[in-house]
């Protein structure tokens, strides 16, 4: 049992993979991915590294080479600090790909920072991942490795879902747009998963983390952000005139009006357009102060991305509907260093911040609105409600309700010492409640408790020297993929023997030993080098033959199978499967699709029940149920380690859907043809997955033709 010692100093690696991610001039707004969570991820790090019990801090994003960004983020690495760095990790094409397209590619980011962290001179003590994408990376590592997992979600997917549902959109343009289903699934994946959740916010608990099939309050911590307040501090008496400044003068006929400043990326779920609306509709509104939108940065609207360019469209036409030129301003562009000013321009002219999203997590521009001195009308769903409550220093709306929003800034704007009264409240309590070195100290009163009682897999190989002679894999699962066509498994097996010296022969099953035994004795087919049984439960190593101890001790983790089998004893359509087929880490069911409850019902109800477990429906009929750091993919992951064979070499070959996960991810996956019909298809979009035209073993020699596997 590897016990952590207080001494230790800490190593924590945090995970926030889309977005453009660097040390300096960061470019919030310049898309829909680089905002606030980058901005926090950054300034986090560098909290943590300042902390006397910290070691290293990694902040491990994704590495992009692209003509369209700056050449920093190529950088495999980047020093933020003495102790901290980016790390910039390779993972599906090298280009700048929206985060709503990264799913296909996130199996390949965890192989390759796992290979990193092995490289590395001492293992993390704790991994954070951010938002969705890296909680589904994260998780995988923390099953991997055993190291505890600490998440931070930043934005929900089930809370943007029922705003933009609210807002009208239908469930299928929510899921052509956002792949909502994909990222809710990783979401409650994480939160099944990780030991600790951070919000930014107890409003974040209790209205977006609640909406949730895994919903454990007692392993969340509300930890708020902080803000720079070297950064954003009130106007200085003289406000110098900023090239920003002058900027308006383009778009404003009286300038020097109050203004109303709207601050955020041009993403729909910050609903700025319901508050162009609410300003057009109402005359008070514009005769009282000029509207300030700053929404990102922007050449040619035609050659933004979907989201950005039906946002600031929506902009340009209801500005023309109300005829607000000379009222409103849409600038442009701005730099990183301008955001303050823009504040401060604000503050300067008696104005308000306003942030009208559909729902706000948390709200970072809040934080630097008030830290300027600027009151606030803010969105009641989320974050705001407890900022606002912190600070006294503004007015909650909801974003729906447009003469709302104008009463809303016309009582401050209207009234010059409530406005007094917000803004000094506002400057006082941000301080109080929001620093990144009080976050950096909390956070790391939570770790301690995380550390105790997990178990790292051995970190080096632990096969003879001999092993190391080979230097690839070929691993298969049996039933309908090695198994089927006679003919074909002949000449697979007569090629097995021929390449043997060279390449190990493993084969990846649900079924258990002794049945896999008495099949290959059947058959006559050569004892692989490895066998994973029961679904990745057990792994064996011939000729020897016995059950590695330190996979079984490794996936025994969370594993409560009495509990498991009441659970699933209540539902219809589910038989256990004889005996035979059961084993310590292994619980299978007959599942009759006439009866049974589909799978995502069968997944929420163990997440409800707060069981971290793997469910795997094979061929449509079978269902297994083993711990969650079980399965082919995590105990091949395991052997390959222990064989010092990259995952690169290894063509592991599958059919159904426990196959999915050794398929996916840097081995050369192949899928044969005779694949249950709907199993893997999620599959079909990963570059590194051949779906082969031959069915059973004929697939599998297809495959290793079409990789020229002996060639490598
Ligand atoms: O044109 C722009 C737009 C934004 N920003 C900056 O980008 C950040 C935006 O952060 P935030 O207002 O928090 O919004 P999001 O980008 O949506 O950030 C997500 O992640 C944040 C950190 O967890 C949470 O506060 C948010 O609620 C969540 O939506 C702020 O620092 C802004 O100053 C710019 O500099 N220029
Ligand atoms: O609006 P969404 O899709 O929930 O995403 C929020 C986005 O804002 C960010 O803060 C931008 O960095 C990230 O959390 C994420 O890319």
């Amino acid at each position: 049992m590897q016990e952590y010692e207080k001494s230790e100093s800490l190593y924590i690696v945090l995970i926030s993979i889309h977005g453009l991610i660097r040390g300096h001039d960061l470019e919030l707004g310049r898309d829909a991915d680089t905002g606030g969570q980058t901005k926090y991820v950054v300034e986090l790090a560098k909290a943590l590294a300042k902390q006397p019990n910290v070691e290293q801090v990694d902040l491990v994003t994704r590495r992009i080479v692209d003509v369209e960004v700056g050449g920093d983020y190529a950088e495999s690495v980047e020093a933020l600090a003495e102790n901290a760095q980016i790390v910039r990790i390779d993972a599906g094409p090298e280009g700048y790909i929206r985060k709503e397209e990264l799913w296909d590619h996130l199996d390949s980011f965890a192989d390759n920072l796992l290979s990193w962290l092995h490289g590395q001179p001492r293992w993390p003590n704790v991994l954070h991942s951010h938002y969705a994408d890296a909680g589904y990376v994260g998780v995988r590592l923390s099953h991997l490795t055993g190291l505890p997992l600490i998440h931070t979600g930043h934005s929900l997917g089930r809370d943007k879902c029922r705003r933009l549902l609210a807002r009208g959109l239908t469930m299928e343009e929510i899921e052509q747009r956002y792949h909502i289903s994909r990222r809710i699934n990783a979401e409650e994946e994480t939160l099944s998963n990780a030991d600790l959740i951070i919000t930014s916010t107890g409003n974040e608990i209790e209205d977006q983390y609640e909406l949730y099939d895994c919903y454990t309050p007692e392993k969340m911590a509300v930890i708020p952000p902080g803000t720079d307040l070297d950064q954003f501090h009130p106007p200085a008496a003289s406000n110098a005139s900023s090239a920003f400044a002058a900027s308006l003068k383009n778009f404003l006929s009286q300038p020097d009006m109050p203004m109303i400043l709207a601050l955020s990326r041009p993403d729909e779920r910050k609903n700025i357009v319901t508050l162009l609306e609410a300003y057009g509709e109402s005359p008070r509104l514009q005769a009282k102060a000029n509207l300030v939108i700053v929404a990102g940065n922007r050449d040619d609207i035609r050659e933004m991305d979907d989201g950005a360019q039906g946002v600031l469209t929506e902009l340009l036409l209801v500005t023309d509907c109300y005829d607000l030129y000379g009222r409103v301003a849409l600038p442009k562009h701005h730099k990183a260093d301008d955001v303050a000013d823009i504040y401060r321009l604000a503050a300067a002219s008696k104005g308000v911040f306003i942030n009208p999203a559909l729902t706000e997590p948390f709200g970072l521009t809040l934080l630097e609105a008030a830290a300027s001195g600027l009151p606030l009308v803010a969105t009641e769903n989320g974050g705001p409600v407890d900022i606002i409550g912190n600070c006294q220093n503004g007015v909650l709306v909801d974003p729906l309700d447009k003469s709302a929003i104008a009463e809303a800034l016309l009582s401050i704007l209207d009234n010059d010492e409530y406005w007094r009264t917000l803004s000094a409240n506002g400057l006082a309590n941000v301080v109080r409640h929001y620093s990144w070195e009080a976050h950096a100290q909390a956070y790391l009163q939570k770790v301690p408790p995380l550390l105790q009682h997990f178990e790292r897999l051995p970190k080096t190989p632990l096969v003879a020297t001999t092993g190391r002679l080979r230097s690839q894999a070929i691993f298969t699962a049996l039933d309908n993929t090695l198994l089927g066509d006679d003919e074909g498994l002949a000449q697979f097996v007569s090629l097995i023997r021929k390449k043997r010296k060279k390449c190990l022969f493993g084969i990846a099953t649900g079924r258990r030993l002794d049945s896999v035994l008495a099949i290959f004795k059947k058959h006559r087919i050569p004892v692989p080098d490895i066998l994973i049984t029961s679904l990745g439960t057990e792994v064996y190593f011939t000729p020897q033959l016995i059950a590695d101890i330190a996979w079984s001790y490794h996936i025994d983790h969370l594993w409560t199978p009495q509990v498991l089998r009441r659970v699933l004893g209540t539902l219809p359509g589910l038989t256990p499967q004889p005996k035979r087929e059961q084993s310590r880490f292994k619980i299978s069911y007959y599942y009759d699709s006439e009866l049974a409850p589909p799978m995502e019902e069968i997944l929420t109800l163990l997440r409800q029940k707060e069981l971290s477990v793997n469910p795997t429906l094979s061929f449509g009929q079978f269902l297994d149920i083993v711990p969650a750091r079980a399965s082919k993919g995590q105990a091949l992951r395991y052997v390959a380690r222990q064989w010092d064979i990259p995952l690169e070499r290894i063509l592991a070959t599958g059919g159904s859907g426990g196959d999915s996960d050794m398929v996916a991810g840097n081995t050369l996956g192949v899928v044969v043809a005779n694949r249950h019909r709907e199993e893997l298809s999620n599959l079909s979009d990963m570059e590194q997955v051949y779906f082969a035209e031959h069915s059973n073993a004929w697939g599998i020699l297809e495959a290793i033709e079409h990789y020229d596997f002996f060639h490598l």
